[in-house]
């Protein structure tokens, strides 16, 4: 259905941050008809698992699924194929959202609630391109077994498998080429193929399909240095693309440049034009229930999924604009909050969204 959002909040802040950006959608008037759905642990404690049949069918028939996120301590001693997580691993996998944007933009006004100096971070600007549906994170086999040779004979071990095909690197790649040429025109790959054959692989794709795009200039870096240039020089990398662990793991570090995981949103989209829009962070049983989780990330998550998945670019940048006026008004969740600013809770935050939308 082309005006159908999937609504699936999930799981410990899941709720709380939903319900904001679906408040800042209905405030913008849109032709949106948005339907929600039950996912996550709170999905398996109702149907018996984590992404039941009628979820993903929704999600499937929806033009975008606006997520929040999953996961709780409680569920962690689960057979793997009901813990919550695997209900976002599912949606993904089934919808074949293999290209996951994320942004990471650090709002001038919040250039002192990151943890690094203020000059490293100030202007940062940078784009992370994740593979999402390959990697170890879906690669087979894996499991548990009894070892059949050398020192640990006999004991049990647990494996997964790295594996990457020729397609899944090759249309990642031109999503990042094509990103790069919108942007600074650099584009860095980072890998670990100083020891992995998937990563040798990976930079070969990556060099012949940069063959493709001559205007943007392609660098290759090894994870542990990228995590490392990451906090040292932010600001010299333009577009990064990865695989699925590379990119979870550094998406997450960038976020730390930006003052906040809960101020990185995120899109992963398929090859017609679906996506999934959620915040980077997970479910943060931590402060879940009590009103403290930022929901800016989910905010401008909405915001993507108007651009990518509904081609209104307005209406993306008026959730956008609002949201660098509020910051700009001194408004800020604890996550962000420093002396001399205004500290909110997510309801309030999602209020001057709201009374800022021009
Ligand atoms: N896409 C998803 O649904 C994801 C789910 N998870 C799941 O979430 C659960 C918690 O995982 P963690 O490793 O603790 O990661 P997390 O991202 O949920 O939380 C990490 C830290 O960041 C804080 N945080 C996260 N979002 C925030 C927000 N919007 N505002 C303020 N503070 C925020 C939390 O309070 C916590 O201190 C686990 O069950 C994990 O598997 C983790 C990542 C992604
Ligand atoms: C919870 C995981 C499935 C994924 C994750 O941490 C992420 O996508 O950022
Ligand atoms: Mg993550």
């Amino acid at each position: 259905m082309s005006n159908l959002v999937a609504v699936l909040p999930g799981d410990g802040i899941g709720e709380e941050i939903i319900e904001q950006a679906v408040r800042v959608l209905s405030a913008l008037k849109l032709d949106l008809q948005l339907e929600k759905a039950d996912v996550g642990g709170r999905a398996y404690d109702v149907y018996g698992h984590p992404l039941p049949e009628h979820t993903l069918a929704l999600a499937k028939k929806a033009k975008a699924v606006l997520f929040g996120a999953v996961g709780d301590w409680k569920y962690d001693t689960l057979p793997r194929e009901f813990r919550p997580e695997q209900a976002i691993l599912g949606l993904r996998k089934n919808l074949g959202l293999f290209a996951n944007l994320r942004p990471a933009i650090l709002y001038p006004q919040l250039a002192n609630a990151s943890t690094l100096k203020p000059e490293i971070v100030s202007g940062l600007d940078i784009l992370i391109v994740r593979e999402l549906t390959g990697d170890v994170y879906f690669g087979t086999p894996r499991g548990n077994r009894r070892v059949e040779e050398g020192p640990f004979k006999g004991e049990q071990e647990g494996f997964d498998t790295m594996r990457y095909a020729e397609t899944e690197v090759r249309r990642i790649a031109h999503i990042a080429f094509q990103a790069a040429q919108k942007r600074q025109k650099k584009l860095c790959s980072v890998d670990k193929a100083n020891v992995l054959e998937t990563s040798q692989f990976w930079r070969h794709i990556m060099l012949e399909v940069a063959q493709e795009y001559p205007d943007v200039t392609l660098t290759h870096m090894y994870i542990d240095n990228a995590a490392m240039q990451l906090v040292r020089a932010p600001k010299a990398f333009d577009v990064i693309v990865t695989g699925n662990l590379f990119g979870d793991i550094l998406s997450d570090e960038a976020s730390m440049l930006t003052g906040s995981i809960g101020m990185l949103p995120s899109a992963s989209l398929n090859a017609s034009q679906q996506g999934l829009y959620e915040p980077s962070h997970g479910s943060a049983p931590d402060i879940a229930g009590k009103n403290l989780a930022n929901p800016l990330a989910t905010i401008l998550s909405a915001a993507m999924m108007l651009r990518f998945s509904f081609q209104n670019e307005e209406a993306a940048l008026r959730i956008e604009k609002a949201v660098a006026q509020v910051l700009e008004q001194g408004y800020r969740t604890p996550d962000i909050y420093e002396e001399g600013t205004t500290k909110v809770s997510t309801s309030e935050m999602g209020d001057a969204v709201i009374a800022t939308l021009i």
